[in-house]
């Protein structure tokens, strides 16, 4: 079989040790020659980068492995580009939380304002990312997973329509996981329908590869517990906050029972609620830092001080052994049918040809072919277009430096009570985000 070259983007990121985990764990069905870490923050990612090297030479001694910060190191002779960068990292993941709560709004990492400063901050680097991995190896395809994932697409669909890139999100993986467990099965026993846009979708058919539908069955247990199962698979949803969104899930279903929600329309369907249950001094960003971050770095720093990692091993990132079936359905044209993030062009027949939909899609050496979903309710159709919309203008004010456009984008933003409001949030995000956004007129 094949041998590839993977870079992954972000090698500081709380992910890069699981998602390298899953890596070994699965060398049987992707083979990899070559790995390599990429960040720009050198001394976060030596701390991983250190640990992991003394991981791989205990585990897989053939692998050729570096972590690097020279961009020509990292993206040359690559067959693979793993994405998950965090432009601002966590203390600018903590304001995009904080400064909308302090005005009364959801304060969230990938919706409404926060999820919006965040997209402006991304861009640039993504953008990057993608010329770099385009200039030193030129047939690399990019699987993108860094956030906001939406923006992050409209952005590239705008900006880089023709390069090699995927966008896809761990959400509906996750959540088919969930129900799958609840119906007694495993998430490669289904297959799904489902529309809607990134963090803010819908599935509509939950069957079984002999063509049973499960959704009745999945509605009927939400109804009582939201997607709160008793199997927990990966320990930062054990996190209250988690287990809260995954209950929640249950109201969102009560809005419109035909269909199963993602867990992210929390934000968008019961903003007062979210704001009345979040502490406006400690956010999801200070229970990650407390969290999952000092356990992965602290991890790292044990393997490094013992020089082994026998006895402290990170542990595998199982629910991300979704990249590596995205990579294999690239690499040998698998036809693999999973949930990705792209141009519409008819796959939901009601919705606008350019924006950026998630659908079940198969995924081929060519690239990802959506599968078509018909057409959609108004109620859905509507408030997808309202964000939809959102998004757009914030790639267009980030490709404009428009004022005008980021002020109507968190207007518009249906967890945004006015424009007063929005204008308040807006002026104290230019004011943090002065290092990472273009200037605005
Ligand atoms: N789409 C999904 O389903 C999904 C799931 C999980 C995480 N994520 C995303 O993955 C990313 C990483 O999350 P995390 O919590 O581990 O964050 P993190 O802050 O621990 O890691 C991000 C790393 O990216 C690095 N970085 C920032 N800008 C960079 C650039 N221009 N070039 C190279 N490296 C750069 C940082 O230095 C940091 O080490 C985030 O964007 C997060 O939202 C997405
Ligand atoms: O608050 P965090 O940093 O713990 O998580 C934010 C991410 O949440 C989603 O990803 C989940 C995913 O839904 C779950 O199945 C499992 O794989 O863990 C992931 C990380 O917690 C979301 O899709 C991401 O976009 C967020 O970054
Ligand atoms: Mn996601």
């Amino acid at each position: 079989m094949k041998e590839f070259s993977i870079v992954i983007a972000g090698g500081g990121s709380t992910y890069t040790p699981g998602i390298v985990m899953m890596l070994l764990d699965n060398l049987d069905r992707f083979p990899i020659r070559t790995l390599k870490l990429y960040d720009n923050d050198a001394e976060r990612q030596a701390v991983l980068g250190e640990a992991l090297a003394i991981t791989l030479k205990e585990k897989a001694p053939d692998m050729e492995y570096i972590y690097t910060t020279d961009p020509e190191e990292a993206f040359t002779d690559v067959d693979f580009c793993f994405a998950h960068i965090r432009t601002g990292k966590y203390k600018m993941r903590e304001l995009d939380e904080k400064i909308p709560l302090k005005h009364g709004v959801v304060g969230q990492e990938t919706c409404g304002p926060g999820g919006i400063a965040y997209g402006m901050r991304s861009i640039k680097d993504m953008i990057e990312l993608i010329d770099l991995m385009e200039q030193y190896s030129p047939n690399c395809w990019m699987l993108n997973y860094s956030n906001p994932a939406a923006i992050v697409a409209e952005a590239c669909r705008v900006l880089r329509p023709n390069s090699r890139v995927l966008n896809i999100c761990d959400m509906p993986v996750g959540t088919v996981r969930r129900m799958s467990q609840i119906i007694g099965k495993t998430p490669q026993d289904l297959d799904v329908r489902y529309f809607g846009l990134n963090h803010f979708g819908w599935w509509t058919s939950i069957k079984d590869k002999e063509g049973n539908e499960y959704l009745p069955q999945i509605r009927d247990y939400v109804e009582e517990h939201g997607y709160l199962t008793q199997v927990e698979v990966d320990t930062q949803h054990m996190d209250p906050s988690w287990q809260e969104t995954h209950k929640k899930a249950k109201d969102l279903l009560a809005v419109d029972p035909r269909f199963l929600p993602n867990t992210y329309l929390k934000y968008y369907f019961y903003p007062d609620y979210v704001v009345n249950h979040s502490n406006p001094t400690y956010t999801r960003a200070n229970e990650v830092m407390d969290g999952r971050e000092k356990e992965v770095f602290s991890t790292a720093r044990e393997i490094i001080a013992k020089g082994t990692s026998s006895g402290s091993e990170f542990s595998i990132g199982s629910h991300a052994s979704f990249i590596v079936d995205l990579a294999r359905a690239i690499a040998f044209n698998t036809y693999e049918r999973m949930v990705m993030i792209v141009e519409n062009n008819g796959a939901i027949a009601n919705f606008d040809n350019d924006a950026m939909v998630e659908v079940p899609c198969l995924i081929g050496s060519d690239g990802v072919e959506p599968l078509n979903q018909g057409k959609i309710p108004d109620f859905e159709r509507a408030l997808m277009y309202q964000q939809v919309t959102v998004e757009k203008l914030v790639v267009q004010a980030y490709i404009e430096g428009s004022y005008q456009k980021l002020w109507q984008a968190l207007t518009l933003s249906k967890t945004v009570p006015s424009a007063k409001v929005a204008k308040e949030i807006l002026d104290d995000l230019i004011e943090a985000n002065r290092e990472f956004w273009p200037e605005l007129k």
